[in-house]
C-alpha cells in the first residue's frame, strides 16, 4: 500500500484533472453564484455626469443665492447656474452646469426665493463623474464569481449579460447497506443516510447541479451500475466504501467501471482514505464515510473541484489566523482538521474530534488546521482556522 500523499498534492492533482466548462452568455440577475468567462467590461461611466451626493442646493460661489429651480435624481436643471445663483437639489441628481458646491439642507435657511447659508456649501459633496469606474475598465475579471455585489456592479456598469461557464454537473452518491433514505422510519440495524444531503447540498453550494443517487446497497454490481446512470456527470462524489474493508467496494467498483485511479488515501484526519479516479472527462472523488470525514473531504476536495468544473479563478479554501481561546494539546501524527467554535474570546476546539460525531461539527464554526506533531498551544496563540458557511453572522 502506498503511503497516504499531502493535502496540497492532493488537491493540486484532482484540480488540475478539471476543465471548466463552455462558456454561455447569461442575464446578470440570473448567473448568481457562476463565474465569469470573460472579462465583464464597462459601457458606461460610473456615475455617468457629476452627480449630488445630498440632499440641498447646488450653489455657485458665496451666498445668499436665489433660488431658480431644481434638480432631480433624472430631472436635471437644463440651464447654467451663474453666480448668485442655486437650485433646490436632490441625492443623485446632475449637478447644473458651473454649480461648484452642494449646501445640506440641515445647513440652509430658505426665505422666500433666498437662500442663505449655516455652514458653507461643500464642493466634497459632489460625487465625480467616473468615480466608480469608467468607460472600458474591467469590472469582473474572468474566473471571479458573480455575487450579489457584483451582480450590481455589471448592471451599473450597463451590462445585460455576461458571459459565465455552464454549471457543473455533479452526481452525488452516498453507500452502503446500513443506510436507510427515509431517517424516519429507519430498521434497528439501519442508520439515517445523511451524507448524501449534507454533500448535496455543499455542491450546490460550491456551484454544481446535483442529480443524487442511493443509497446503494455494499455491492459492486449496485455500484457499477450507479456509476453509469452518473455517467454525464463532470464530478462523481462517493461516499462511503473508500476504506479497506471487505465491503468497502468503491476502488473495485471504479476499476471495473473502467476508471483509472489517480490516487488514494491522504494524509489527514479525518479523510485519509479518500480517493481519486478518472474515465475520459469524468472525475470520481471517493470520500470516507464517515460524516464528519466525508464533510471534511468535502470541503477540503469536492468543493474546489465544482469551483475549478465552474470556472473560478480561486478554487481552494484559505486559511484565516484566529487566537486559541482555549489550548491546544500537541498534534498528533496526521495533520487534522479540528471542528472548532469561534468565540469573541478566541477559537476552541470541540471536546470530541471523533469522525461519527456529527453534533459538533453542526456547532462547529471553524476547522483548526493543525498540523502533524504540533507542540501544544496555549491560549492566545494564532492558529490557521477555514471559515465553515454563513460564520460572518454573530
Ligand atoms: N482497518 C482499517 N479500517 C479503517 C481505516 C483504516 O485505515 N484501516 N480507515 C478508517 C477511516 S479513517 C475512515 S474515515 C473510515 C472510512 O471508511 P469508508 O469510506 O469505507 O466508509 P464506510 O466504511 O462505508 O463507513 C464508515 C462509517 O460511516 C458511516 N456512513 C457511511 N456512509 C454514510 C452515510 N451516507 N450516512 C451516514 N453514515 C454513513 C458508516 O455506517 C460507518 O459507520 O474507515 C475506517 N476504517
Ligand atoms: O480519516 Mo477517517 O476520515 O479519520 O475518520
Amino acid at each position: 500500500m502506498t503511503p497516504p500523499i499531502d493535502l496540497e498534492q492532493a488537491q493540486a492533482r484532482l484540480l488540475a484533472m478539471l476543465r471548466s466548462g463552455p462558456a454561455i452568455a447569461c442575464p446578470v440577475g440570473e448567473a448568481g453564484g457562476r463565474f465569469l468567462a470573460k472579462p465583464a467590461i464597462a459601457r458606461r461611466n460610473n456615475p455617468p455626469k457629476d452627480l449630488s451626493a445630498m440632499d440641498g442646493y447646488a450653489t455657485i460661489g458665496d451666498g445668499p443665492w436665489e433660488l431658480v429651480g431644481e434638480a432631480r435624481a433624472g430631472l436635471p436643471f437644463a440651464k447654467a447656474l451663474s453666480t448668485g445663483m442655486a437650485v433646490r437639489i436632490s441625492t443623485g441628481a446632475h449637478m447644473p452646469t458651473c454649480a461648484d458646491a452642494v449646501l445640506i439642507q440641515e445647513n440652509a435657511r430658505v426665505e422666500g426665493d433666498t437662500l442663505f447659508a449655516e455652514e458653507a456649501p461643500d464642493p466634497n459633496f459632489i460625487r465625480r463623474a467616473g468615480l466608480d469606474f469608467e468607460a472600458n475598465d474591467v469590472l469582473i475579471e474572468p474566473g471571479g464569481p458573480l455575487g450579489a455585489a457584483q451582480m450590481a456592479l455589471a448592471r451599473a456598469g450597463g451590462l445585460a449579460k455576461i458571459v459565465v461557464h455552464e454549471v457543473p454537473q455533479v452526481a452525488v452518491v452516498e453507500v452502503g447497506d446500513e443506510l436507510c433514505a427515509d431517517p424516519s422510519i429507519c430498521a434497528p440495524t439501519q442508520i439515517p443516510a445523511v451524507n448524501g444531503a449534507m454533500l448535496a447540498s455543499m455542491a450546490r453550494g460550491a456551484g454544481a447541479d446535483v442529480s443524487p443517487h442511493g443509497p446503494v446497497a455494499d455491492d459492486a454490481d449496485a455500484l457499477v451500475e450507479t456509476l453509469w446512470e452518473a455517467r454525464d456527470a463532470a464530478l462523481i462524489v462517493i461516499s462511503g466504501g473508500a476504506s479497506v474493508g471487505p465491503h468497502d467496494l468503491v476502488k473495485p467498483a471504479l476499476e471495473a467501471a473502467g476508471f483509472t485511479i489517480d490516487f488514494w488515501r491522504v494524509a489527514i484526519k479525518p479523510g485519509k482514505p479518500l480517493l481519486v479516479a478518472r474515465r475520459g472527462n469524468t472525475v470520481a472523488l471517493g470520500l470516507p464515510g464517515n460524516p464528519v470525514s466525508s464533510f471534511v473531504t468535502g470541503f477540503l476536495f469536492m468543493a474546489p473541484a465544482i469551483r475549478k468544473l465552474a470556472g473560478a479563478a480561486a478554487c481552494l479554501p484559505r486559511a484565516v489566523p484566529l487566537p486559541l481561546a482555549a489550548p491546544l494539546p500537541a498534534g498528533g501524527k496526521r495533520r487534522e482538521f479540528l471542528r472548532a467554535t469561534w468565540t469573541d474570546a478566541g477559537v476552541i476546539a470541540a471536546e470530541v474530534q471523533d469522525s461519527s460525531a456529527l453534533l459538533p461539527l453542526a456547532r462547529a464554526d471553524v476547522l483548526i488546521d493543525r498540523p502533524a506533531g504540533a507542540d501544544r498551544s496555549d491560549t492566545g496563540a494564532f492558529v490557521p482556522c477555514y471559515l465553515l458557511e454563513n460564520r460572518a453572522y454573530a
